[in-house]
């Protein structure tokens, strides 16, 4: 954002002063439009350039016949939002931004966070965080303001690289300002859709502030393009739908001419008898997403339990290790799923021929668990991990401990005042335990932003392990290991928090890598049906519902 800034501004063609204003008019056009009827406002505006947008907005709402009480602070911002500052000051006052003060005023309709934005560099501390802790407090008052905060940018505290709050333990359910609705500038940004992002976020509202032409500038030049760029690929409501859509089409999902073996061959390998239901939620996705064949690979022993339909799918047996090689040698076959209810011994015994086979694949759930005690040597680009939080943490234990951050320690306090005295006594716990609590808050509250985020740390692990890294979760990070990497947010679909639902995304990537898309569009685009599909069929769904899904949202695409 800052780069395009510095584009935009270097070209002439704006200024730093004519982006704030249109930054602010948007937030005060966009509070006009859901309250239409004139009411009272309180401003919030920081120390920068987010502060600099708050007093705009003061100005706009004043302007359209609204009552503004805005508090700020008693610094020199940048030019910029001093000017910003200076008008608003000749049109009303500025009271000091304490929370007492704060909480003397009248109740408003609106409350205009413009205290911190994307220049957040610490745990806000002092008089802003006792008036953020009250604006998200746990009882009636944080329900409150809940319903009248309008974010600039962000709620203040946010770190919009990783959607976690600077200062606070990154284990959701702590208290912390939540907006109604958030206007965010030219883009999303990707601590809008990560962790904490969509919760505290409310709506989030995209403006245009012109700077359009430079970020396709971004997007198109490859050479131009900040090292770190991440494409928010198909966002959920934010999205511009009409681009996705042809983005999706154009780049892949239309079925062309020819014949089944055009579309590829998926196989996907199974685990012995009993655990067949995760393969064959798999094996079915895959053949929804219009892999050509697709056939079933469980140990010959276990071929009766796959009898049933659906009738277009193939079954062949497949015995250990030398089994796969010998299907593997025909060429055929374009893709393979290794790891749903495969088993953790049998998977791992798969592993080094399939590897070394170099055939597209998605390793998921017992490979994964297999891979991180065999080691991630041989893995290559066109493999895809699919891995959830706790597969992540088995195969990448450092990043995700860096992820986690500051962990609380384990507290245990002991009253046992009888034994008082003996080894180990209860007083020694105690003061050590006090000790560690105290180095965890001082651990929180010297955080420095931008926080290590999921994105960093998908990132990492695919330039680690050379392979495309899907991390799932309601934000699922997919990073490919030349650093491209895309955020699909599934925030608005809670219900595909279901079992076997992560069986049915293994088989709709590996459908896509058998039609022959490359393995980060192939996870990107996967993740994105995925959701689509648990989103078109609505509240009770389970992971069977998920691929018989697929045609309504390939129709709903325009295919
Ligand atoms: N002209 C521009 O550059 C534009 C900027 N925009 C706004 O500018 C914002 C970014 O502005 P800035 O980079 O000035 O940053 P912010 O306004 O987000 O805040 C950073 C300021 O707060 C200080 N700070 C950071 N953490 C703190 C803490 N814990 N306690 C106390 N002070 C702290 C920093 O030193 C800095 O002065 C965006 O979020 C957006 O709202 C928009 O107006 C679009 C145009
Ligand atoms: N709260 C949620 N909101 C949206 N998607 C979710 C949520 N929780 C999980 N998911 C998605 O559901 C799938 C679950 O996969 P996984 O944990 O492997 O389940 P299983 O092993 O039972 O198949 C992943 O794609 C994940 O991204
Ligand atoms: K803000």
């Amino acid at each position: 954002m800052r780069a395009l800034e510095s584009a935009a501004m270097a070209s002439g063609a704006v200024t730093g002063l004519e982006l704030m204003e249109r930054a602010g008019a948007a937030v005060a056009g966009h509070i006009r439009l859901r309250w239409p009827k004139a009411g009272r406002a309180t401003v919030l505006c920081g120390p920068g350039n987010n502060g600099g947008d708050g007093y705009v907005v003061a100005r706009h709402l004043h302007q359209a016949g609204w009552r503004v009480r805005v508090l700020g602070m008693d610094n020199t911002p940048g030019p910029d939002a001093a000017e910003m500052k200076r008008r608003w000051a000749e049109m009303g006052e500025i009271a000091p931004l304490t929370c007492g003060v704060f909480r003397a005023g009248a109740s408003c309709d609106v409350y205009v966070d413009a205290i911190f934005g994307t220049g957040l560099t610490r745990a806000p501390q002092g008089e802003i965080a006792k008036m953020l802790a009250y604006m998200g407090g746990s009882g009636g008052d944080g329900h409150f303001f809940r319903e009248r905060v309008v974010a600039v940018d962000c709620p203040s505290g946010l770190c919009l690289d990783s959607g976690a709050f600077l200062g606070a333990p990154r284990q959701p359910g702590e208290f912390v300002p939540h907006a109604r609705m958030t206007v965010a500038f030219d883009s999303p940004k990707p601590g809008h859709l990560l962790e904490r992002g969509p919760e505290v976020c409310g709506e989030l509202v995209v403006a245009d502030i012109g700077l359009r032409q430079w970020r396709e500038r971004y997007e198109n030049g490859r050479a131009v393009r900040p090292a770190r760029t991440v494409a928010v690929w198909p966002a959920h409501d934010v999205a511009d739908e009409r681009a996705n859509r042809s983005r999706l089409s154009a780049a892949c999902l239309a079925k062309h001419a020819g014949h089944k073996f055009t579309h590829g061959h998926a196989l996907i390998v199974a685990g012995g008898f009993g655990h067949g239901g995760a393969a064959r939620l798999t094996a079915r996705a895959a053949l929804r997403t219009g892999a050509g064949l697709v056939t079933l690979g469980p140990p010959k022993s276990a071929l009766i339990e796959h009898a049933g339909p659906p009738d277009a799918l193939m079954r062949r047996g497949v015995d250990g290790a030398e089994g796969l090689a010998t299907l593997l040698a025909d060429s055929r076959i374009t893709a393979v799923a290794l790891g749903p209810g495969c088993g953790v011994d049998r998977a791992g015994a798969m592993l080094d021929p399939l590897l070394a086979s170099k055939r597209p694949c998605v390793l998921d759930a017992d490979a994964l668990t297999a891979l991180a005690a065999r080691g991630l040597e041989g893995l290559h680009e066109g493999c895809v991990l699919t891995p959830h939080e706790g597969e992540f943490a088995r195969l990448f234990p450092d990043l995700a401990e860096r992820l986690a951050g500051p962990r609380p320690p384990r507290m245990m306090i002991v009253a046992d005042y009888g034994r008082r005295g003996a080894e180990g006594t209860p007083v020694d716990n105690i003061a050590a335990q006090w000790q560690a609590l105290a180095d965890y808050h001082r651990a929180l509250a010297d955080q420095r932003g931008p926080l290590y985020s999921k994105l960093d740390a998908a990132r990492d692990a695919a330039a680690r392990c050379g392979a495309v890294v899907l991390l799932k979760g309601p934000d699922t990070v997919i990073a490919a290991p030349d650093g491209q990497a895309r955020i699909h947010s599934a925030y608005y679909v809670p219900w595909l928090a279901t079992a076997g639902s992560g069986d049915v995304l293994a088989g709709i990537i590996t459908g896509l890598l058998a039609r022959g898309l490359p393995p980060l569009d192939a996870a990107a685009t996967g993740a994105f049906l995925h959701a689509q599909a648990a989103r078109r069929f609505g509240p009770g769904l389970i992971a069977d519902d998920l691929p018989d899904q697929l045609p309504g949202v390939f129709r709903d695409l325009g295919l």
